[in-house]
């Protein structure tokens, strides 16, 4: 499986090219002992367009750096554990990924997880206004409606902040819309294209079902069961792991995806379209997903809102109220 994502992350990586890439990028992760981290990293060790990569985790890093550092890839890796070298790991950074924090258990909410992770978000994003304050971040931790408003107040605070290099992490409902719809209508799910907005917890989860390519041909009642089975996707995984954590194998697939696109929109290649969480006026929340287009500096283009047809324009309404509490949530937590 490893091979098939390999050749798939360097022929990305390979295409489009504009005349003037760089081609080799420090990336960082954050968290990179755990769940997502490992096996986040392991394909990010496999990303052609990487020539260092920094992991950074509270325990195990140097394991954790060690044995990736045996991959015959290009890239140097290095492991940082500890607080104290959290700058060190994030010095000059391209692009930093951050699955660090807590994950759910059956039973809880992504907004349960705040009391923990919004420290970690604040720790490390002070640490990126410090040691690399142009770069990529993306935020993979929960609550990420919260966690982006968050890191945007300490970037703020710090004078270094670019809403064009900030995003929230919310390929993982792409990714899951497209297998889902794959292999409901018998089409390879690499072929399907699905914009999902809003943000990334229940109804703010948005499938915009009416704009998928190939065109979705179910029920209304189908459409309705669809839309439930992708905004409820992560408690699918938290309820089938009993207690072990949620979704990381599929989480470090779409994370390393999304990363993938930063460095190619970095590396100067041509329409890098990705939805993600980003601070948007397209509707009245302040963050809010919608396709984007990546270059060279962060978000070259927001793409806007999809058309919606009328049953998807009454789920955006149910969304907006939660996005707004989850953002103050977020804004009002850096602030004091
Ligand atoms: N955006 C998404 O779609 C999505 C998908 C899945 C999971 N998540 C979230 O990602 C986060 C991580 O999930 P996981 O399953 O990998 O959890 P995990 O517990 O397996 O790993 C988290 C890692 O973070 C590390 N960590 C804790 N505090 C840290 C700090 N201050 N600095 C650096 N690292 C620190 C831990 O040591 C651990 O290695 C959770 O918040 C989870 O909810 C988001
Ligand atoms: O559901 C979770 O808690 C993790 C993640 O947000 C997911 O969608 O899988």
């Amino acid at each position: 499986m490893f091979k098939q994502v390999a050749k798939q992350v360097a022929t990305q990586a390979g295409r489009n090219f504009s005349t003037t890439n760089q081609n080799n990028y420090k990336v960082a992760v954050c968290g990179a002992s755990g769940g997502i981290g490992q096996p986040l990293s392991l394909l990010m060790k496999l990303n052609p367009l990487v020539t260092e990569l920094s992991l950074f985790d509270i325990v195990h890093t140097p394991g954790v750096a060690a044995d990736l550092s045996h991959i015959d890839t290009k890239s140097t890796t290095n492991g940082f554990k500890g607080s104290e070298e959290l700058d060190s790991a994030l010095k000059g950074a391209d692009v930093v990924v951050i699955p660090a924090g807590v994950p759910r258990k059956p039973g809880m909410t992504r907004d349960d997880l705040f009391n923990v992770n919004a420290g970690i978000i604040k720790d490390i994003s002070t640490s990126i206004a410090r040691q690399c304050p142009k770069a990529m971040v993306a935020i993979i931790t929960n609550p990420v409606n919260t966690c982006v408003p968050i890191a945007a107040e300490i970037l703020k605070k710090a004078g270094v902040y670019d809403p064009n290099r900030l995003f929230g992490v919310s390929t993982l409902d792409v990714v899951r819309a497209r297998a889902f719809i794959g292999h409901a209508l018998n089409v390879d799910p690499q072929k399907v294209e699905i914009p999902v907005i809003g943000g990334h917890s229940g109804v703010t989860i948005l499938p915009i079902l009416s704009q998928c390519k190939p065109k979705y041909t179910g029920s209304d009642a189908d459409i309705q069961a669809l839309t439930v089975r992708i905004q409820e996707a992560g408690t699918e995984v938290v309820k089938a792991k009993a207690g072990a954590g949620s979704a990381t194998l599929s989480m470090a697939y779409a994370g390393a995806r999304f990363a993938g696109s930063l460095l190619r929109g970095l590396n100067g290649e041509k329409n890098v379209i990705e939805c993600s969480y980003v601070q948007s006026n397209v509707t009245e929340a302040t963050f809010f997903s919608t396709p984007l287009v990546l270059g060279k500096n962060g978000i070259q283009e927001n793409l806007g809102l999809p058309k919606l047809n009328d049953f998807e324009k009454k789920l955006l309404e149910a969304a907006i109220p939660e996005l707004k509490n989850n953002i103050k949530k977020g804004v009002d937590f850096a602030k004091n």
